[in-house]
């Protein structure tokens, strides 16, 4: 059967940790087909962030012209998208858009922001000119974003896209437009093995939602994918700082098993 299509609009992890090492990663597993637009190179590893490259904005256009002309995009999830040329070209891109094929029939793809501002190890990914983008011109078509609590507070609500509020050693919570907040509970894992945690967490969001499933339900099982992750990577012991999410189950682990011991 023809998988869904969703595009991850974000930068590169050299770890492979985070941004769209974790997307793809998270595609693959649940079953959908990924594409990803670069929007910059960064030079991390698991202790912090040393250097941001963005791709040129007319680059990342004709990446998104390319792949929007061509594959039915059911969805298009973003990360760190580094200037607020990119956050602005996408958005016009966004509105243009249509799902030519597949389940979701003409409509528009839907859109996933995972606002990344600020990483794990704390490292700001975003400055004040990228924030005032994201309000002005992406939020307004976001289906769902996924800020943290500190995200959540620097870009303020009054857009009209759901939220699903995350981290902060509470349950995440699901804000949609007109509803009772809904509480999505997951099980928590003791481990700092957390780095890619926030991008694989939306872009299981993401592909659940190209599967069909609806917001509510996506997010429980975005949360539930993330925790299993979590809890697979809690006793590895990569890098120096705070380790990957791990990016493979622990059945794919069985099957390998003793083939690189
Ligand atoms: N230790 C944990 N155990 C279980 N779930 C977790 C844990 N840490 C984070 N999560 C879940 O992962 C998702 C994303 O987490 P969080 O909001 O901390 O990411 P983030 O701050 O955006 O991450 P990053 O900056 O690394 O991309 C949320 O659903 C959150 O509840
Ligand atoms: C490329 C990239 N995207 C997102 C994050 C946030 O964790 C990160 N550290 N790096």
């Amino acid at each position: 059967m023809t998988p869904p299509v969703v595009l991850a609009v974000a930068a590169t992890d050299p770890g492979g940790g985070a941004g769209l090492a974790a997307d793809l990663a998270t595609f693959a597993a649940l079953g959908v087909h990924g594409g990803c637009v670069v929007t910059a190179i960064t030079v991390q590893d698991t202790r912090g962030v040393h250097g941001i490259h963005p791709v040129p904005a007319d680059v990342v256009a004709a990446q998104l012209d390319a792949v929007l002309g061509d594959l039915p995009v059911a969805v298009i999830k973003t990360g760190m998208l580094a200037t607020p040329e990119a956050v602005r070209l996408l958005a016009e891109r966004v509105v243009l858009a249509r799902v030519t094929s597949g389940s979701r029939g003409q409509g528009r793809p839907l859109l996933v922001v995972d606002p990344v501002l600020r990483a794990t190890t704390g490292a700001t990914l975003a400055d004040a000119a990228v924030v005032a983008a994201y309000r002005e011109h992406l939020l307004p078509l976001a289906t769902v974003v996924t800020p943290n609590a500190d995200e959540d507070a620097v870009l303020g609500r009054g857009h009209g896209a759901a939220v699903l509020r995350t981290g902060s050693g509470a349950p995440d919570v699901l804000h949609r437009p007109g509803r009772e907040p809904l509480d999505i509970p997951h099980a928590r894992v003791a481990t700092t093995n957390d780095h890619g945690t926030g991008c694989t967490h939306a872009s299981a969001l993401a592909a659940y939602l190209a599967l069909g499933h609806d917001l509510a339900t996506a997010a429980h099982r975005a949360a539930d994918f993330t925790s299993r992750r979590l809890a697979t990577s809690s006793t590895w012991d990569l890098g120096r700082g705070r380790g990957p999410i791990a990016h493979i189950s622990t059945s794919s682990m069985t099957e390998t098993e003793g083939v690189t011991a």
